[in-house]
């Protein structure tokens, strides 16, 4: 069952170019604006328990389909529907009145969503509970701090599972403890079966939480499939500036999505894995490995950076350095000179399947300038060595002791 459809959705605004003809059309009659679509032809269902993840660059038109969908504002064209109880966490605590007080917030609120007073009643311990903010509740809202404000507006509006979650990057405001909090609140309303629909800018986030994800550029639709394959495409767009900068997305070895992008001044020509002079593809915890990149020049460049990733099996980021960061100078590179970079790490890693993604750029990072940047490279299987066993990401050699009594 669909809980959100969304058909050749459109928004257009007026443009006028000066200020005065605003008026001018208004008192003349004659056209004195340009139509802007800030979305365009946006076509896309969300499931029943789905959870979609919309990401793009500033002004890329998140929050006007946000605002669409929550009816704060009206589309130009096509159609939506959102279908169960929906709870938006959009501008939190936007609706509150700073006279009233946290109590009196609450019944307003919780009105406006469509609840009856018993309800609230009822609601309202579990409500204080989870907005943790003390005596305040009984203070009125101008004398809360913003963070309090946020806590008790999240606290509200979430008192309910709803069908439907609607949050726009609510989750970066507050403290780092009540974030961990609401995070956990939307995951567990995840796992009953609600349907979300979340925009971030934290490229954790979208991968902790969403099926899928939707890469809106100008107000288009421009990419949607696993969190994993939009977001690498989004980090591949991030440093687009000069006309020959090409994309390309192909079906690697395990299935998954390749990315890879760049100008092509410098091309990643061959990314191999060793452990002592064998040539591996699986190593056990805390083995030494190398990673050899070989690359060809085909521009003269200056100090180029080599660098490399390793993600976990979704995606997320567990280690990458580069010879930037390592202070490696690699000098100037002639047309068609052929180099090679090889890192040396322990693989300190969490038994799982890792993937590589190795990168030449300039500077630290790949958004000045992006010679090539290849996601999905290389794979690693990291299986148990003789360590004691252990849990998580990461192998930290551990030890312990024990004493009775006060340890000094
Ligand atoms: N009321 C308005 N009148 C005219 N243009 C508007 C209006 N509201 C939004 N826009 C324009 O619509 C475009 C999309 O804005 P929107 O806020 O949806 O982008 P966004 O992807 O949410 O950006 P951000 O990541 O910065 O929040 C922008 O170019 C913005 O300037």
């Amino acid at each position: 069952m669909s809980r959100i459809e969304v058909k050749n959705l459109g928004k257009k605004y007026k443009k006028y170019a000066r200020k005065w003809h605003r008026l001018f059309e208004w008192i003349t009659g004659r056209k004195k604006h340009e139509e802007k679509f800030v979305l365009k032809g946006l076509s896309f269902n969300v499931l029943e328990g789905e959870s979609v993840g919309i990401i793009g660059h500033n002004g890329a038109g998140k929050s006007t389909l946000l605002k669409i969908l929550t009816g704060t504002t009206q589309p130009s064209e096509g159609e939506f529907k959102v279908n169960g109880r929906v709870a938006a966490l959009l501008e939190l605590g936007m609706g509150f009145h700073p006279d009233f007080t946290g109590i009196q917030n609450v019944y307003m609120s919780g009105q406006l969503m469509g609840l009856s007073n018993e309800e609230i009643t009822r609601l309202l311990p579990e409500i204080e509970r989870f907005a943790e903010i003390g005596d305040y509740i009984h203070q009125p809202l101008r004398t809360y701090s913003s963070g309090m404000a946020v806590r008790l507006a999240f606290s509200v509006a979430t008192a309910i599972r709803p069908d439907v979650l609607i949050v726009d990057e609510a989750l970066s405001v507050g403290d780092a403890y009540f974030q961990h909090k609401c995070f956990d609140r939307i995951k567990k309303f995840r796992s009953e079966g609600t349907t979300i629909l979340f925009v971030s800018h934290d490229p954790g986030a979208v991968k902790n939480l969403c099926d899928r994800a939707i890469l809106l550029d100008q107000g288009i639709m421009i990419k949607e499939g696993t969190p994993e394959e939009v977001l690498d495409y989004y980090n591949a767009i991030i440093a687009k500036r000069e006309a020959d900068y090409n994309i390309k997305q192909s079906i690697g070895k395990d299935g998954k999505v390749d990315t890879r992008s760049g100008n092509g001044d410098i091309k990643i020509e061959k990314v191999e894995l060793f452990s002592g002079n064998r040539k591996v593809n699986a190593v056990q915890v805390g083995e030494e490995i190398e990673i050899k990149i070989d690359l060809k020049c085909m521009k003269k460049i200056d100090c180029p950076t080599v660098g490399f990733m390793f993600k976990d099996r979704l995606g997320n980021e567990v280690f990458g350095t580069n010879t930037y960061y390592l202070k490696k100078n690699i000098e100037s590179l002639q047309i068609g000179e052929k180099f090679s970079v090889i890192f040396k790490i322990p693989a300190n890693f969490g038994i799982g399947n890792y993937s590589l993604t190795v990168a030449a750029h300039e500077g630290h990072t790949h958004t000045a300038k992006n010679y090539e940047w290849w996601d999905h490279a290389a794979l690693l299987q990291v299986v148990p060595g003789d360590e004691a066993p252990f849990v998580g990401v990461c192998y930290l050699k551990a030890t312990v002791e024990f004493s009775k009594g006060v340890m000094v």
